[in-house]
């Protein structure tokens, strides 16, 4: 069986991926997309190579009207994907030509169309309030008036599997007015999205022995199987497989245009996008979250920023020896990449493979690699977590080297103490009040006694909480004498509290982002006092600073995601 189309060609006449991100999709709950916004996500989706973009349902909604009009009047360049709009067959008892609908179908210029339709006799019956023989020649007539005009005829069969289970012969009956009339293939659709893929498979397989017909697949998330379905369906003989980006789309969502690539692509054996684009999964999925507004799923299969983030000891001490034996394909097919964890789960693997990533040789320092196991697992038992703080394991790190060929005494801090390993100045103490003044205003007063370059320094600021104010404080101090200290911004904060079971301990963890014109990197601090785990967070952000001080490579030691 070849479905598939050369490396580079347009794959619409073989096997189709077929998008619908900005029809289905746009039915999520809190996606409103403009017609700037369709036309991007319709570029970024051409150059991906999907062999069909569904932009809408021209006539129903003005704005996909307006995407149609803007796309083909020449704003749209697409090279790979054929530009489809979507819309129902005539309304019962309508003569065709006379249907709003359908001629807004033809007036979109899209040179296919999909129609929908119903193959359920209960919907049939119930919700369109017809019969199965004028359902039958809504169909038909619908398809043979489009493909008269010119235009390519997919027809999408709502319902179908429940449809199929409970009335085979209505549902056989209309994917049967469909391709008698012309439609190029009829697409399966679990409209409620509650089928498994055993029997969904099975379903396919029968129709496909029954009817001989060019199939297509649509799946609902509602069971969490939709990705699973689309891909039993085209085990059992489907061609077309309807996707939608990152799975938006009404209730649950839809298959998932990005692992349904995965999948086809790297286990399936299908390549069905042109040669190289594979590894561009990874970036349109996340410029896709970024024009929808929603934020990324960081687990997301294939491409989430976590789905090659590994955090268990054991796996790092295999994936050392080799990546492969630890991830299912290697990452940068897709455009992702691996990362190794540091948490209370590692072992001495993990460290080693970080601080390569991190660009520290501790190939020659066991003592160091054990010293830092031993400081994260206290450190983590105590609610500290490294695994979103690149920057303050690094400075551990660098103290436990320090500390294994002598340059570093004990006494030296490192991220748990009062001032970071590798902070350009000691503490000597700060003192941090609020002021709730008669006018209401609360203004947050910090002053920070320090030792800098053999200098005592007495510094006092204020600010709009206690932490900016210490924040505030420590230029104040540090500035005029470490000029570079300033180039530093802190882009985030955020602040969790931990209790333990009984709920009497609760401790304060706090971590800081921050940034320079050359990298971010992540700090954390943790302490029974917010202001004293902020300061923890805040002198690592700074010792970060000092380490990499001159630096301008682009390399980035805080947390990727
Ligand atoms: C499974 C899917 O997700 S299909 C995509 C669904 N997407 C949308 O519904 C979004 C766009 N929809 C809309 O803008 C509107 O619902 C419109 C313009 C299509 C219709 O609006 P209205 O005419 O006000 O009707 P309303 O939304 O209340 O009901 C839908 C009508 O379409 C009819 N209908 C439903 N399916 C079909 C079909 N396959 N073929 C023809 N007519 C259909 C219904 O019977 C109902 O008719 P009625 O008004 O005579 O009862
Ligand atoms: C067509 C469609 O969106 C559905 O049946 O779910």
């Amino acid at each position: 069986m070849n479905r598939t189309s050369p490396a580079g060609t347009p794959q619409a006449d073989t096997f189709h991926v077929y998008d619908t991100t900005l029809r289905d999709g746009a039915q999520r709950e809190g996606i409103s997309y403009s017609v700037a916004d369709k036309l991007a996500v319709a570029r970024i989706l051409d150059s991906l190579g999907v062999g069909f973009i569904e932009g809408g349902w021209p006539g129903a909604l003005p704005k996909d009207t307006e995407f149609f009009r803007r796309a083909t009047a020449g704003e749209l360049d697409l090279r790979h994907a054929v530009l489809t709009a979507f819309g129902s067959t005539r309304r019962p008892g309508v003569p065709v030509q006379q249907d709003d609908q359908v001629a807004a179908l033809l007036d979109s210029g899209a040179p296919a169309v999909t129609l929908v339709a119903k193959s359920d006799s209960r919907h049939i019956e119930r919700a369109l309030r017809t019969d199965v023989t004028e359902n039958g020649a809504m169909i038909a007539d619908t398809v043979r008036y489009l493909t008269e005009h010119g235009k390519r005829v997919f027809l999408d069969a709502e319902h179908f599997f429940d449809g199929y289970a409970h009335d085979p012969d209505t549902a056989l009956r209309m994917l049967d007015s469909a391709v008698h009339a012309g439609a190029d293939l009829v697409c399966l659709c679990d409209t409620n999205g509650g089928q498994l893929p055993t029997a969904l498979a099975e379903t396919v397989e029968e129709i496909v022995r029954r009817t001989g017909f060019r199939l297509g697949i649509h799946c609902q998330d509602d069971t969490g199987c939709a990705v699973a379905n689309t891909l039993a369906a085209v085990q059992a003989g489907v061609t077309h497989v309807q996707c939608t980006a990152n799975g938006y789309g009404e209730r649950a969502g839809n298959a998932d245009l990005f692992p349904v690539i995965g999948n086809l692509e790297t286990k399936l054996g299908l390549p069905v996008l042109p040669e190289g684009n594979l590894s561009e999964l990874s970036r349109v999925s996340h410029a896709l979250a970024e024009i929808a507004n929603i934020a990324p799923d960081t687990h997301q299969a294939y491409v989430g920023g976590s789905t090659f983030a590994h955090k268990a000891g054991l796996h790092a001490s295999a994936i050392k020896v080799d990546p492969e034996l630890y991830n299912h394909i290697d990452p940068e097919r897709v455009g992702n990449g691996m990362r190794v964890l540091v948490t209370e789960m590692s072992g001495r693997a993990s460290l080693e493979l970080k601080a390569v990533e991190l660009g520290l040789d501790l190939s020659s320092a066991p003592d160091a690699i054990t010293g830092a196991v031993r400081r994260v697992k206290e450190l983590e038992a105590r609610g500290w977590s490294f695994e979103g703080a690149d920057a303050s394991l690094e400075l551990m790190l660098r103290r436990e080297m320090a500390l294994a060929d002598g340059s570093a005494a004990e006494t030296d801090r490192d991220t748990s103490g009062e001032v970071s390993f590798g902070a350009p100045f000691e503490l000597e103490s700060y003192r941090v009040s609020l002021d709730h003044r008669p006018d209401g205003q609360v203004v947050s007063e910090a002053t920070v006694k320090l030792h800098v370059l053999q200098e005592r320094v007495i510094a006092t600021a204020e600010g709009n909480g206690p932490v900016n104010a210490l924040d505030a404080a420590l230029r104040k101090a540090l500035v005029p004498r470490l000029p570079w200290l300033d180039e530093v911004e802190l882009v985030d904060y955020k602040v969790r509290i931990l209790t333990d079971a009984s709920g009497t301990d609760a401790v304060t963890r706090v971590l800081v982002e921050s940034r320079d014109e050359h990298r971010e990197w992540s700090t954390v601090g943790v302490h029974g006092n917010i202001v004293e785990a902020s300061w923890y967070a805040l002198c690592d952000a700074f010792a970060h600073k000092a380490v990499h001080r001159g630096e301008t490579a682009e390399v980035s030691s805080s947390n990727t995601r």
